[in-house]
């Protein structure tokens, strides 16, 4: 049997993102030994009980002992708190990732913790399901999606082409780019969107006199994916507001707009207006199927690690 990737890896945090990895790990043989740390002894029992890795820890400083790969799994908040913790047991040659939904931040947050003769590559997977945990996981969520590595300029190559290796073994297609040009295009396609979902599901359940019972009653297929949007992580999604907040706001303002727009053709009747853009969108979502990149049914057919089928 040849080599694994890594000899030790250390997953810090193993809700859905973190326990998707260890199931990759686990089966294309990515590493001698998983070591998986979480904070809550609850998640870090659920996490054995699912038999996720070889070692388990409460601190992270002693899961990234001799780890030649950590990846930070946690909500992009606390990854400076979280490297600040683990720096001093890092070992010499080591890469430091995370998975984390905006990057500049995390960047700005992580790298001045990291000692020299640690590589940093900061990654992530665009891929995900509204449910979070240890059992949310599951093995082909990468499967033909995209991973997004943006290293910080003066980065090992070879470190680099390992991280894209690890990604591509998980069955992702990797692009490597900056991490302001991930968190302005990540705005738009994922950060507003979720955004909007949040705000539509809370004005109908704001509108109680009209929904109550309604909501769910006569929940269309269009609402119900609002839904399920709006059923993601709430910590996680507060934390990707704060920490892109930049780049939301610039693309809300933008969306804000062309809101007003569409608002002005409803007023004023002008169909033709509604019709071109709707033709227009129509055609997008046609590229968007045949790039294999419709996530409406992400887990659809499978099963996670839990048992419980997102996104449906
Ligand atoms: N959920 C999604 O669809 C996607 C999430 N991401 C990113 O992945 C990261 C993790 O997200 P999920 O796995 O979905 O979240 P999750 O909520 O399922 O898991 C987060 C895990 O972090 C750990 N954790 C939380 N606070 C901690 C602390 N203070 N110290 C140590 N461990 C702690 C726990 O083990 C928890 O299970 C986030 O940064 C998110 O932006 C990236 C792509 C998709
Ligand atoms: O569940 C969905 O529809 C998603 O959009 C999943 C997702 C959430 C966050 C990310 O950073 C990447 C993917």
């Amino acid at each position: 049997m040849s080599e694994p990737l890594f000899r030790r890896v250390a997953l810090i945090g193993i809700g859905l993102i973190g326990s998707s990895i260890a199931l990759n790990i686990k089966a294309s043989g990515l590493a001698g030994h998983v070591a998986i740390a979480t904070r809550r002894r609850e998640t870090l029992d659920k996490a054995e009980e699912l038999g996720l890795g070889d070692s388990y820890h409460l601190e992270a400083s002693e899961a990234v002992r001799d780890a030649d790969f950590v990846i930070l799994c946690v909500p992009v908040g606390i990854c400076g708190a979280i490297t600040r913790e683990i720096a001093p047991h890092l070992k010499q040659g080591a890469i430091v990732s995370d998975v984390g939904s905006v990057k500049g931040a995390v960047i700005a947050q992580m790298a001045p913790h990291l000692p020299e003769g640690v590589q940093f590559v900061p990654a992530h997977p665009l891929a995900g399901t509204e449910q979070s945990g240890p059992e949310a996981g599951f093995v082909e969520l990468f499967h033909n999606r995209w991973c997004i590595l943006t290293p910080p300029e003066g980065t090992d190559p070879a470190a680099i082409a390992k991280v894209e290796t690890f990604w591509q073994a998980c069955g992702a297609n990797v692009e490597t780019m900056t991490a302001e040009h991930h968190d302005l295009v990540l705005a738009i396609v994922s950060h507003v969107p979720h955004l909007i979902a949040y705000n539509i599901v809370g004005t109908a359940a704001d509108l109680e006199e009209v929904t109550q019972s309604e909501v769910v009653k006569f929940s269309a297929s269009g609402f119900r994916d609002f839904t399920r949007i709006a059923a993601s992580d709430p910590t996680m999604w507060r934390d990707v507001f704060l920490t892109n907040r930049d780049a939301v706001l610039e693309m809300l303002a933008r969306f804000s707009e062309d809101l007003a727009t569409l608002q002005r053709a409803i007023r004023w009747g002008d169909g033709d207006a509604l019709f071109d853009l709707f033709t227009r969108t129509r055609a997008i979502r046609r590229n968007v199927i045949e790039a294999g990149q419709d996530t409406a049914k992400p887990n659809f057919g499978r099963e996670p690690a839990g048992g419980a089928k997102p996104g449906q």
